[in-house]
């Protein structure tokens, strides 16, 4: 650190010292706890501290003002003392969709728990944490959508169904193999993440498969409020969701529930059901790692076909049976698990 850092700091230390019987009005906290206090410097006798104002009243704002002046009052560093007050945005709840294995239908939920969720009136953002192999950007019908920056920082894109998303499939040339290592491509996936996404109510995150890097810089530096696996019923599929769950109970993240996709299909001409995935087996894993289960997704053609072209929104509004009606059920309980969450 240089010099100069080392004084801020110190000076920093200091004023944040002076006035720790201060409490947060909204939460009884000290202001430092609470995070109510982003910063403090002093120059030249001058304090000036920046202070959080999201759910201040006025009179609470003053009467911190008059709180923090009277304690530094005394002290001979301090001659004038100067306030700013910043409403910090709003952050949403972000929920993870993950899997060990590849290919069991984690984006396709990711995309219909996003189109559902903003159907019933949420704020949706949706990031498509798969560098190496993105689809978000075909299934959402924002493919043509080229993504903008503010210096640094991503634009989210709005698709049609009014949902705000990045994927790398709006990035990069989709005829190019994006063959980058390991820190380059958790790199990117933070740059989605960094994008604004001040505007969502929700942020899902659709993960790639497996528990690797960008798994890693989703648990450590984006901490999602929690994370939903989903696994197709036989043991192959199983065997990787287990591994995922293991992270991400090692970094103490939050296991919403786990979901069994591909359970069962009907033929369009007999009626009969078929399992060819098996069935249960994803109830029985949950239950064995105590783990909530979240339901069963049966195989849909319509969900397939609607998928590819990018039409699943309209697909999901037809949702009184099957697999439309499976997503629509769990995307109700991931709306009252958010609520849940304050
Ligand atoms: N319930 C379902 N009914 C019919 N098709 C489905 C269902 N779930 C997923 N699919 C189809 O299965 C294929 C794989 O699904 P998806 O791309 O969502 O899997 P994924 O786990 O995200 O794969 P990857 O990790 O390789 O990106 C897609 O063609 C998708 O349309």
């Amino acid at each position: 650190m240089a010099d100069q850092d080392c004084n801020a700091a110190s000076e920093e230390a200091y004023l944040f010292d002076k006035i720790r019987s201060v409490s947060d009005p909204v939460s009884g906290q000290s202001l430092i706890e609470s995070k109510r206090l982003m910063a403090a410097e002093l120059k030249e006798s001058n304090a000036r501290f920046v202070i959080r104002a999201n759910g201040l009243t006025a009179e609470q704002r003053t009467l911190l003002e008059k709180q923090i002046s009277d304690l530094l009052q005394a002290e001979p560093s301090v001659a004038k003392t100067y306030f700013t007050f910043v409403l910090s945005k709003p952050k949403p709840k972000i929920i993870a969709v993950a899997s060990g294995k590849g290919g069991v239908g984690k984006s396709t939920l990711s995309a219909a728990l996003a189109l559902l969720l903003k159907q019933k009136g949420r704020r949706v953002g949706l990031v498509d944490a798969d560098i190496y192999g993105p689809s978000q950007a075909l299934l959402m019908g924002a493919k043509q959508q080229s993504v903008a920056a503010v210096g640094d920082q991503l634009r989210p894109v709005v698709t049609a169904d009014g949902i705000a998303m990045l994927s790398m499939g709006q990035i990069a040339d989709p005829n190019q193999a994006i063959a980058w290592r390991g820190p380059k491509i958790a790199g990117a996936f933070n740059q989605l993440m960094a994008a604004d996404w001040s505007e969502c109510d929700v942020l899902i995150v659709d993960l790639p498969p497996g528990t690797g890097d960008i798994q890693l810089s989703m648990v450590r530096e984006h901490k999602p409020d929690g994370v939903l696996i989903i696994s197709t019923p036989q043991d192959m599929a199983l065997i990787d969701a287990k591994r995922a769950v293991d992270l991400f109970r090692k970094t103490e993240t939050p296991i919403i529930g786990l979901i069994e996709n591909m359970a069962g299909y009907q033929c369009p001409h007999c009626g009969e059901i078929s399992d060819p995935f098996g069935a249960g087996g994803a109830e029985l894993a949950a239950a064995d790692m105590g783990i909530d289960f979240w339901g069963y997704i049966p195989l849909g053609l319509n969900i397939r076909l609607a998928a590819d072209s990018g039409h699943l929104g309209d697909c999901l509004k037809d949702s009184a049976e099957g697999a439309a009606a499976a997503f629509s059920k769990i995307a109700e309980r991931l709306g009252v698990w958010v609520d849940q969450q304050g």
